[in-house]
């Protein structure tokens, strides 16, 4: 089974129109509420790729029973702690620019901390964990990190889709993947790179201090996967992106899902690639249709 853990779920309040005007009164009526959340969109991608999963995290108030209606609807499994402060929405404004308000989130008690915690009893060997997105504010920011032993304990693997301080402290534990974009890979090391080569090099620290798999992923521009034993390339599909919002979460979805009945890193990146870009070809987080369409022209290519 998969496990993605969402502990700062949203509605994204998304807004499409032509143009903001900033300081005035902007109209449109193109707008929808979607259930969102990092490890949720992780949730959905493995629904259309036909990956069993349950989706873990924190719900609370009108917009968290309405998140959990729209779940239902999709057929996700969930099973979230209920919390007694609200879900944040989050804006979403698509007009010439994409912009993006997160909210930071609501108070989560430490009684409702433990009941989470107590979901981690029921992992057993060979599941995947995927926790993705912001922590709230009332969250150690170590909470994550506090996780890895008792899931390392019961036999499973770990994603941590983070960045920063955040991400290098779960290396020791030995990820099964994690996935940079090369601007967060250079921050990592606080550098920048004047060519794949010398990118690949910082990539390859990564492996060397535990991630079991690395993906760098650069949009449209393609991305790599380093194994222990190898290195493989792809180029970035084409097409006309849309929406950036979740492409990065059903790049991992696709890794991981694969992953969980295939075992074979290569194929795993390989529609890795293709769920990102099918996202960012939709509007909203693409559906099994739009992934087949686009996985036949993901071409990977092993370069060491
Ligand atoms: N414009 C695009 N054209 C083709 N593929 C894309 C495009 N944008 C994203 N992708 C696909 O999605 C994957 C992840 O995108 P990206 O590198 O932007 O990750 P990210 O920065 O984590 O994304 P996010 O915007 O979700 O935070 C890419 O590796 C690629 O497969
Ligand atoms: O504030 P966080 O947790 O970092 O990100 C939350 C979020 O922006 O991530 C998803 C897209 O990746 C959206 O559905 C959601 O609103």
């Amino acid at each position: 089974m998969i496990y993605t853990v969402t502990v700062n779920p949203a509605l994204d309040y998304v807004m499409q129109l032509e143009k903001v005007n900033a300081g005035e009164v902007n109209r449109t009526n193109n707008y929808s509420f979607l259930a969102g959340g990092k490890g949720i969109n992780v949730s959905q991608i493995l629904n259309q790729l036909n990956v069993e999963n349950t989706a873990w995290g924190f719900v609370g108030g009108f917009t968290g029973k309405e998140l959990i209606r729209q779940l239902n609807q999709k057929r996700i499994t969930s099973d979230f702690v209920t919390i007694s402060d609200v879900t944040r929405v989050n804006v979403k404004i698509h007009a010439e620019k994409e912009t993006e308000i997160n909210a930071a989130g609501p108070q989560i008690t430490n009684q409702e901390i433990t009941a989470f915690k107590s979901r981690l009893d029921d992992l057993k060997k060979g599941d995947i964990v995927v926790m993705s997105g912001s922590l709230t504010p009332s969250l150690p920011t170590d909470f994550y990190q506090q996780l890895l032993p008792t899931i390392k304990d019961a036999g499973a693997e770990f994603v941590v889709d983070t960045t920063g301080q955040a991400l290098l402290d779960t290396l020791e534990y030995g990820p099964l993947v994690i996935k940079p974009n090369h601007h967060e890979l250079a921050d990592l090391f606080n550098t920048s790179f004047d060519s794949s080569d010398v990118m690949l090099e910082y990539a390859e620290k990564l492996l060397n201090m535990g991630a079991q798999n690395v993906m760098v992923s650069m949009a449209g521009d393609g991305g790599y996967l380093l194994t222990k034993d190898h290195v493989y390339h792809a180029k970035g599909a084409v097409g006309t992106a849309v929406n950036s919002v979740g492409a990065g979460d059903s790049m991992i979805a696709g890794f991981v899902g694969t992953y969980f009945k295939t075992h074979n890193a290569e194929e795993s990146f390989r529609m890795g690639m293709a769920c990102g870009a099918a996202t960012a070809f939709t509007k909203d987080i693409a559906v099994k249709s739009q992934i087949d369409a686009v996985l036949p022209q993901i071409k990977v290519e092993q370069i060491s």
